[in-house]
C-alpha cells in the first residue's frame, strides 16, 4: 500500500525500515515481504512512478532529466573537465534511478565480481557464487518487433523467470547493423563479434540488451512492485518523504542504529518524526543519498564532520570517499547510406514524426519510442598496456573492458556514446553544510588519474579533422565529457577486520548494529558495465543475507 503521509500508516511497529525505494530498495521491499509476518516500511523521497509516461515509454526517457523525478544534482567544478561542473542525474521516484535510466543491460566481467570477492575476503561475492542472483532478477522476453533473437544472444547466460524484463531493441536501422557487424568481422581482434556480452566476458562487439519488455521500460518499481506486491498487507510504502538521519536507538548496549528520522517537508522548518525498526534499518538511498544520510548522522571522517558543525558519533573515514563514475563523451561521423529509407531518421527534430511515433506506441507499443536510443551494438575493448597511466591496469582483469562504444546510427550519421569503464580516478561526496536539505558536494574527480586520452578517433561535432593531435583529443575529452551516471563505492564493503571501508561483506555498517547498506554505494570498484544489473544482483543476494540473519 502507498501512503503520502505518515499519519495514514496503519501500524507504527515495523520489522524493517528501508530508506529509499530505488533499484535496490524495491528488490528488498519485494523479497522481505515474501515473509508474511515481516512488517516492512519503505520511505521514499520521490513520488509514485505509476502513470509517469516519460518513465514508461523508453523513447521519452530523455524528458526525465531536470524534472521532479530527478534529484537535479550538479558536480563540483571538475579540474579534469577544464573547470566545468556537469549534471549528475539520480532518480527521485519509486524505482529510483531504474525508473529514469537509459535501460542498457550489462553485467560487467566475471573478474569484476571476483575482485569484489578478493577485496572483501568473502568468496560469496564472486561471479560463480553469484550466478543464482545473476539469473534471479532477469526475465528475458522476445524483442518487440517479433524477430527471432537467436544469433544475437546466448540463452545459457540468461534468466527467463525474473521480474526485470530484458530484450533487444526493435531494429530501426538494419543497414547500419549490417555494416557494424561486417566491420567487426573485418577488424577482428578487439572488435570481434561477441555473441553475448553478459556471459562474464563482455569484450568485443555484441548486440545491445536493454531492460525493456513489450515496448515498455522494465524498472525496479514495475518489475519488483507490481500491483499485487504493492497490495501485500505487510508492505507500507511512504512516498514524498525524506529521511534526514538515522538515529541511535536508546536502551541498548553499544551502537545500535534502528531509528529513522523523516519529514514530508522540504526544509528545516518542517516537523520531523522518528520511527524505530524492531530488526534493522536498511539504507538503500543510492551512492549519493546513502553517504549523505550517514554523514548527517555523524558517521564519517570526524574532522571533516566537525568542520561543518556536525557532532561525530562514529569515525568511519571511508563514508563518501571512493565514488567512481564512468565519464561519457560522444564521437561521431557523418554517413551517407542510400540503401536505407530510414523513415524515423529525423525523429528528434521533426515534431510531426514524433507525434506519429507516439501514436504508434500508443497503438501497439512498437516503433522508435519502444527503444531509448537508436543503438543496437556495443563494443567493449581494452587499450594497449603502454597507454595506461603509469603502466598500471585499473581494470579487474584481462576479460574486463577499459572503454565502451555504444554505437547509435541512422542513414546520415553514426555516433558512439563512449565511456571509460575502468577508470582510475576516485572522488568524494561530502557535506557543504549541516542542513540535510542542502545538496552534498559531489566530486567524481573525472580524469584526475588519467594522463593521456585512451584512443584516437575522428571527432564530431565539428571541426572534423583527420589527424588530431593528442593535445587536441585531450582537450576534446575534457571539454565535452559528462557523467554516465554510474557512480558507485561511497559506502564500500571491506573485510570485517579492515581499518578502511564502511560496511562488512554482509553489508552491515562497521562498528555498529542494526544498520545495513544495500545499494550501488557498497561496491568497492565500479564494474566495467552500466551499473543497474550489478545493483539487482547485490540486492537479491542481500535479501537472502537479511532473511538468513533473522532465520526466516
Ligand atoms: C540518468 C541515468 C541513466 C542511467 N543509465 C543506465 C543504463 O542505461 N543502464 C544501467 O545499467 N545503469 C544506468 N544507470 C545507473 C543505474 O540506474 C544505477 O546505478 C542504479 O539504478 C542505482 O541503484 P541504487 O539502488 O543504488 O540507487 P537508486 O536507484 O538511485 O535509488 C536510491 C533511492 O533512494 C531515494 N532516496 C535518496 N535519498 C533519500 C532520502 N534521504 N530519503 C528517502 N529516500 C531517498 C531516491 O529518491 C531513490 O529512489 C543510470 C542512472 C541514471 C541516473
Amino acid at each position: 500500500m502507498i501512503y503520502n503521509s505518515p499519519e495514514c500508516l496503519p501500524s507504527l511497529i515495523f520489522d524493517f525500515i528501508i530508506v529509499g525505494e530505488g533499484t535496490a530498495g524495491s528488490v528488498l521491499a519485494n523479497r522481505l515481504t515474501e515473509i508474511p509476518y515481516y512488517q516492512d516500511l519503505v520511505i521514499e523521497a520521490g513520488p509514485n512512478n505509476e502513470g509517469v509516461l516519460n518513465s514508461i515509454v523508453p523513447g521519452l526517457a530523455v524528458n526525465l532529466a531536470n524534472s521532479i523525478f530527478d534529484w537535479n544534482f550538479t558536480t563540483t567544478p571538475q579540474a579534469g573537465l577544464n573547470g566545468r561542473s556537469v549534471e549528475f542525474q539520480r532518480g527521485h521516484v519509486l524505482g529510483g534511478s531504474s525508473s529514469v535510466n537509459g535501460m542498457v543491460y550489462t553485467r560487467g566481467s566475471s573478474s569484476d565480481y571476483d575482485r569484489f570477492a578478493r577485496i572483501t575476503g568473502e568468496p560469496s561475492w564472486s561471479w560463480n557464487a553469484l550466478q543464482p542472483y545473476v539469473r534471479k532478477h532477469e526475465g528475458f522476453v522476445p524483442p518487440v518487433d517479433g524477430r527471432n533473437p537467436a544469433g544475437e544472444f546466448d540463452s545459457r547466460f540468461h534468466g527467463f523467470l525474473g521480474p526485470i524484463h530484458t530484450t533487444f531493441a526493435a531494429l530501426l536501422s538494419p543497414s547500419i547493423n549490417t555494416r557494424i557487424l561486417a566491420a567487426s568481422r573485418q577488424l577482428q581482434a578487439d572488435f570481434s563479434f561477441n555473441l553475448d556480452m553478459n556471459s562474464g566476458t563482455p569484450l568485443g562487439t555484441g548486440w545491445h540488451q536493454s531492460t525493456t519488455g513489450n515496448g515498455e521500460r522494465s524498472g525496479a518499481a514495475t518489475g519488483y512492485l507490481p500491483s499485487n506486491v504493492r497490495a501485500r498487507p505487510n508492505l507500507h510504502i511512504l512516498v514524498n518523504t525524506r529521511v534526514t538521519r538515522i538515529l541511535q536507538t536508546p536502551g541498548h548496549h553499544g551502537f545500535v542504529m534502528t531509528s529513522a528520522e523523516f519529514t514530508t517537508g522540504n526544509n528545516q522548518q518542517f516537523p520531523r518524526r522518528v520511527l524505530t525498526a524492531s530488526k534493522e534499518v536498511i539504507l538503500s538511498a543510492g551512492s549519493i543519498g546513502t553517504p549523505h544520510i550517514l554523514l548527517h548522522l555523524g558517521i564519517g571522517d570526524e574532522n571533516e564532520l566537525a568542520k561543518v558543525g556536525i557532532h561525530p558519533v562514529l569515525h568511519l573515514p571511508g563514508v563518501g570517499k571512493n565514488p567512481t563514475d564512468h565519464p561519457l563523451f560522444v564521437v561521431g561521423s557523418v554517413l551517407n547510406i542510400t540503401d536505407d529509407a530510414d523513415f524515423w531518421g529525423d525523429l528528434s527534430t521533426n515534431a510531426t514524426l514524433e507525434a506519429e511515433a507516439l501514436q504508434l506506441w500508443n497503438k501497439n507499443k512498437t516503433g522508435p519510442l519502444a527503444v531509448f536510443r537508436r543503438f543496437d551494438q556495443i563494443v567493449w575493448a581494452r587499450v594497449a598496456q603502454f597507454i595506461l597511466p603509469n603502466g598500471v591496469d585499473p581494470s579487474s582483469g584481462p576479460n574486463s573492458a577499459h572503454y565502451e562504444l555504444a554505437l547509435e546510427g541512422s542513414a546520415t550519421s553514426i555516433a558512439s556514446g563512449s565511456s571509460i569503464v575502468s577508470p582510475a580516478s576516485r572522488g568524494s561526496v561530502s557535506l557543504a553544510t549541516n542542513n540535510p536539505f542542502d545538496a552534498p558536494l559531489i566530486d567524481p574527480a573525472y580524469y584526475s588519474a588519467a594522463s593521456r586520452p585512451g584512443h584516437r578517433e575522428r571527432v564530431y561535432p565539428p571541426p572534423l579533422i583527420n589527424n588530431p593531435s593528442n593535445a587536441f583529443l585531450e582537450d576534446f575529452l575534457r571539454n565535452t565529457s559528462s557523467s554516465n551516471a554510474h557512480a558507485i563505492g561511497t559506502a564500500a564493503m571491506f573485510p570485517v577486520d579492515a581499518s578502511w571501508g564502511v560496511v562488512n561483506p554482509d553489508l552491515l555498517l562497521k562498528k555498529a548494529r542494526g544498520l545495513r547498506v544495500v545499494d550501488a554505494s557498497v561496491y568497492p570498484f565500479v564494474p566495467c558495465a552500466h551499473t543497474q544489473a550489478s545493483v539487482y544482483i547485490i540486492a537479491e543476494r542481500a535479501a537472502d543475507i537479511v532473511k538468513a540473519a533473522w532465520a526466516a
